[in-house]
């Protein structure tokens, strides 16, 4: 089964309830946390996700591009995040990254890792046991609206072939639509997110249905 993950960077930030309860036959939320400095942007925080929580039962899913997460995932698990996935990019070491990956777990929420475009499968095996996602980056993070890249496409075939011997579920983030979304699925993916296709769309059912 396939969910779709509209991310909330698309939406318009002065009516954010009126625009997720736009989002019928979306199940998730994906909600993208830059810090200004592990990406050039900076979006929101957990204040926000803390109200949106108020207003949402969807499952919500954190995406930290933000340069410590050690320190932020669990103020994000605290303000009611479903699931927090971070940049293995950001983390020093392996036994900081599974220190981190269990601390999530035991403060009640479900973890993901994440890899951007230029690097490997091979990065992420040592946590493939641990982590309930994993998340392929189809752009360079930092911004919505840009164009999908084909490499993520590997990727997922390589986690997909992985995956009976793990829990974690294949998710694909950037540049997605009706098209590469069909091509990300062929690869084995479990969860499409999707922001300026969803958002931008004046019919956003209908471009929600065109991804499951
Ligand atoms: O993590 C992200 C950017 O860093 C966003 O989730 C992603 O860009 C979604 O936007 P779009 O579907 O418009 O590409
Ligand atoms: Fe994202």
């Amino acid at each position: 089964m396939i969910n779709v993950a509209p991310s909330v960077l698309s939406a318009d930030f002065t009516k954010l309830k009126e625009e997720i309860d736009t989002l019928e036959g979306a199940s998730w939320l994906h909600y993208d946390v830059m810090d200004g400095h592990f990406v050039p942007n900076i979006s929101f925080g957990y204040g926000i996700l803390g109200n949106l929580r108020k207003v949402t039962d969807k499952f919500i899913d954190v995406h930290l591009m933000i340069s410590d997460p050690a320190f932020y995932a669990p103020k994000f698990v605290e303000a009611g995040a479903d699931l927090v996935n971070f940049h293995v990019e950001a983390m020093d070491s392996v036994e900081e990254t599974k220190a981190l990956l269990k601390q999530i777990h035991d403060l009640g929420a479900k973890n993901g890792i994440t890899i951007k475009p230029g690097t490997s499968v091979e990065a992420i095996k040592p946590y493939l046991d641990d982590v309930d996602l994993v998340l392929v980056m189809s752009v360079e993070p930092g911004f919505g609206g840009q164009s999908f890249k084909e490499s993520a496409l590997d990727k997922i075939k390589q986690l997909a072939a992985m995956k009976k011997d793990h829990h974690y579920v294949i998710e694909v983030d950037g540049g997605i639509n009706a098209q590469t979304g069909q091509l990300c699925k062929e690869a084995g993916v479990d969860v499409l997110v999707a922001g300026s296709y969803v958002f931008k769309n004046p019919n956003r059912k209908e471009a929600i249905d065109s991804l499951l």
